[in-house]
């Protein structure tokens, strides 16, 4: 077993998604079997108490990785030296709101944290923002985080990948790993683009094997693009083991890679596809030596470009919203 622990931060770590999280940390599920780790654990202060609460459920089921857990409500001793941060403290979406409705009231969470992080965390930190809206919530924190290279400021797109790697597995009555080079464009919201071209089924592309485009266009599609609030409606909160799960699949394969997969993951654009640089957005990537890469060379038809083109634009749009609040 390595010496060292892993140093994690988990913000909102009372919530819903935390308490399915921090589980998954302290068994091992996203540094392995051989790391211990500590955990950090930010909360706002009315939410302390039953932080205390989980912390004891922790202790009591007695983890042999986890090395410590500390508690607080100031982000920058909460954020000191930390190598992974998982912003997940954010208010979630009601019925019949947009998760871009919560730019106002959580973009502001995210300014403070990205500048805790820049000054308190490891050199090598990876951050992880999952609170929605979760692309331009990453996007603050990376402005607020000059010295911390941009490349460490993903969101998450990886419940929306699994979804879409369930939804088709459903229809063509396979396995979801049967399934290969799924992946989503966009933004974390409704107009998100899981793009059944290149995914693969059987050595040829999905959109082959279903070889129905109306159910691409006006089932599948919407369907895993409005997934969080079906299940909203259905459980009358938004999805909390799921986003748990998702979070641990895309920290896990950023720190131990993909061994040349494909996975989701919302990350500053370079400008590949006509995505504009400034907006944090999701594109296939692979993982290797803990370094993302998009996927290059595609072929994107008329189709996926005005799909993809949309969701960017959204993003472009809550880009303008933060900048005029003067958070980034
Ligand atoms: N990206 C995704 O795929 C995805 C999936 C599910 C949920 N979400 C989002 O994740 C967020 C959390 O969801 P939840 O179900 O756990 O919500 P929740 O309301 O159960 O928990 C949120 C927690 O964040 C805390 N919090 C609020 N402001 C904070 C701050 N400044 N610092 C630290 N903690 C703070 C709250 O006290 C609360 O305990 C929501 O924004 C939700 O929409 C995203
Ligand atoms: O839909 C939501 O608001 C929660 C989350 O983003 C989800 O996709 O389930």
């Amino acid at each position: 077993m390595s010496a060292t622990p892993v140093k994690v931060a988990v913000t909102g770590a009372a919530g819903n998604i935390g308490y399915s999280l921090l589980f998954r940390i302290a068994a091992g599920d996203l540094f392995g079997p051989d790391t211990p780790v500590e955990l950090r654990l930010l909360e706002i202060t009315p939410a302390l108490k039953a932080l205390e609460g989980v912390v004891m459920e922790l202790d009591d089921s007695a983890f042999p990785l986890l090395a410590g857990v500390q508690i607080g409500d100031d982000a920058t001793k909460v954020f000191d030296g930390v190598n992974h941060a998982l912003l997940v403290g954010a208010k979630p979406r009601g019925p019949g709101m947009e998760r871009g409705d919560l730019l106002k009231d959580n973009g502001g969470i995210f300014a403070p944290q990205g500048k805790a992080l820049n000054e308190v965390a490891a050199d090598d930190i990876k951050v992880t923002v999952t609170g929605n809206p979760a692309n331009t919530n990453a996007l603050i924190a990376m402005s607020n985080a000059p010295d911390i290279p941009n490349e460490r400021f993903t969101a998450l797109t990886r419940l929306d990948h699994n979804r879409a790697l369930a939804q088709l597995a459903a229809k063509l009555g396979v396995k979801t790993t049967d399934i290969t080079q799924m992946s989503i464009w966009g933004n974390h919201s409704a107009t998100q683009y899981p793009d059944l071209f290149h995914a693969q089924v059987g050595g040829r592309s999905a959109a082959e094997a279903v070889g129905d485009q109306d159910w691409i266009a006006n089932t599948y599609i919407p369907t895993v693009a409005k997934r969080g609030a079906a299940i909203i409606e259905a459980r009358g909160a938004s999805s909390a083991a799921s986003a748990a799960s998702a979070t641990i699949d895309h920290a896990r394969d950023w720190e131990h890679g993909t061994d040349g997969a494909w996975v989701s993951m919302s990350v500053p654009s370079d400008g590949s596809y006509g995505v504009p640089e400034g907006i944090i957005s999701s594109f296939p990537v692979t993982v290797a030596d803990g370094k993302w890469s998009i996927v290059q060379g595609l072929e994107i038809d008329d189709f996926s470009r005005g799909k993809i083109d949309a969701s960017v634009q959204e993003l472009q749009s809550e880009r303008d919203t933060v900048k005029e609040l003067g958070l980034i």
